[in-house]
């Protein structure tokens, strides 16, 4: 059987690559690299008005993806918000966010969104992976990787080889309740 094809709409190419491997043989993945706009708002709200727009561009079925990482000592913040925190502070910044608390612990969020195509509802995926911010750790490639441990890990995401964040991580989680709505479709 031809496996279903979706557009990844994305400028993200380190969320393109882990997308592919994640949904490697189950779909045929293509990527339009639209940096799309994003409203503020929860990260539900974010992810299901950048896949509306992205299944208005494409004019078929596509899936985006928003990605949050959240401070329990903040209540959650900065959240949705984590890119612009990201740009300005950079891994070592977001670290030291926390210095004037004792609470430590974190969580990233991934919510991927699928869309059937223009005038039809996105269908929400969120995988949420627990851990601890800490000082940055392992290689610069892919936005706060450095400074996020996963519990139960001794390695930062920056530390682990792909095929190893791929296994456990927010994307991974999300991604797993996507396949199981594809194929559910497919029966
Ligand atoms: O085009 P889109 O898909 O929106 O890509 P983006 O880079 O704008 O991504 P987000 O809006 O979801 O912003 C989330 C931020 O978190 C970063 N990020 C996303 N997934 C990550 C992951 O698995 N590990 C580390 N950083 C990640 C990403 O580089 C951004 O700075
Ligand atoms: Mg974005």
């Amino acid at each position: 059987m031809a496996l279903r094809k979706l557009t990844f709409v994305t400028g993200n190419v380190n969320k393109l690559r882990e997308m592919q491997e994640l949904l490697h043989g189950i779909v045929d993945l293509h990527n339009t690299p639209v940096d799309l706009e994003e409203i503020q708002g929860s990260t539900q709200e974010v992810a299901i008005a950048k896949c509306r727009q992205a299944a208005a561009i494409i004019g078929g079925p596509v899936i985006t993806e928003d990605v949050g990482l959240g401070f329990n000592a903040m209540n959650g913040l900065p959240g949705a918000y984590i890119k612009w925190f990201l740009k300005e502070l950079k891994p070592a910044g977001l670290h030291k966010m926390l210095a004037g608390f004792e609470d430590k612990s974190g969580f990233a969020v991934c919510t991927v969104a699928y869309c059937a195509g223009p005038n039809h509802e996105p269908i929400l995926f969120e995988g949420i992976h627990h851990g601890t911010i800490v000082e940055p750790r392992g290689p610069q490639v892919f936005g706060w990787n450095p400074v996020f441990q996963p519990d139960g890990h001794s390695e930062t995401y920056a530390e682990m080889s792909d095929e190893l964040k791929n296994k456990c991580s927010h994307r991974f989680l999300a991604v797993e309740k996507l396949k199981a709505f594809l194929s559910e479709q497919r029966d």
